[in-house]
């Protein structure tokens, strides 16, 4: 479960996150949706211990993120970027690398690399060398890296960014998955439709603040849109910036 409450972070003169609350639970969906430039990435990364608020709280099953940052991080599996898999080795082994990092070994961890190909059909490129995937392929490799250590919460930022429609539907499909398994997911996204499909909380935020929230029946209630779409738009203020 993650919790933020009234967070604030500023770089320099950008008041990049003004206050922003909001609980993400246990076997939901919760999805941050607003426009580019709205502070979901600095939200995210304040969650995931990389940032600082400069006021504001952030914890994650009950651990602080700035006290208790180390069992924070343990807790914790975020997909920030695709880069930085190693090309000379093959899938198995970019995961096994990060999960030798968290600690496991032997026959857990790979017991752990099999169940992770399977649930993100890796089968066919598991055992290729990872220069040359395409970036369908980098994103499951990122995602299972992310997850080797079966973190209770998962973060999520632009998932499907870059990625084709098949690609997109297995993300999605992914991310289902790891709702029945009871994570915490939580996931950030300026495509309307995304988060129409897949989450039963959402967030919405625009210019570091949250302007709506709630499951999709509560944001059509608070904007009077029947439809949620224009229930997003309503709240955000403006369409700019969203994707349908
Ligand atoms: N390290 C940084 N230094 C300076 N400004 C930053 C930094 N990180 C973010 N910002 C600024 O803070 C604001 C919020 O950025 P953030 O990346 O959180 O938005 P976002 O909602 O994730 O947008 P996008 O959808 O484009 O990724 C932007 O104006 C951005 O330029």
């Amino acid at each position: 479960m993650i919790s933020v409450q009234h967070v604030k972070k500023s770089f320099g003169k950008v008041q990049a996150v003004k206050d922003i609350s909001f609980m993400a639970h246990d076997g939901q969906i919760t999805g941050i949706l607003g426009p580019n430039g709205a502070g979901k990435t600095t939200t995210l990364r304040m969650i995931y211990t990389v940032l600082r608020p400069d006021a504001g709280s952030v914890t994650v099953d009950g651990f602080d993120a700035v006290r208790q940052s180390q069992e924070v991080r343990q807790r914790i599996g975020a997909l920030t970027d695709s880069h930085g898999i190693y090309p000379r080795l093959t899938a198995r082994e970019n995961i096994r690398y990060f999960g030798r990092l968290h600690g496991l070994e032997g026959r857990a961890l790979e017991e752990r690399i099999e169940a992770l190909t399977a649930l993100l059909d890796m089968q066919d490129f598991i055992d290729r060398r990872a220069e040359g995937f395409s970036s369908g392929q980098r994103v499951k490799v990122c995602i299972a890296r992310a997850l080797a250590h079966n973190p209770q919460n998962v973060l999520l930022d632009e998932p499907t960014n870059g990625l084709d429609v098949m690609s997109t539907r297995s993300m999605r499909e992914f991310i289902r998955r790891l709702r029945e398994e009871g994570k915490c997911v939580l996931f950030s996204s300026h495509i309307m439709q995304e988060v129409t499909a897949l989450c039963d909380q959402i967030v919405i935020i625009a210019n570091g603040l949250v302007t709506a929230s709630g499951t999709p029946d509560e944001i059509r209630q608070v904007t009077g849109k029947e439809n949620l779409e224009d229930a997003f738009v309503a709240a955000i203020g403006s369409e700019e910036g969203l994707i349908k």
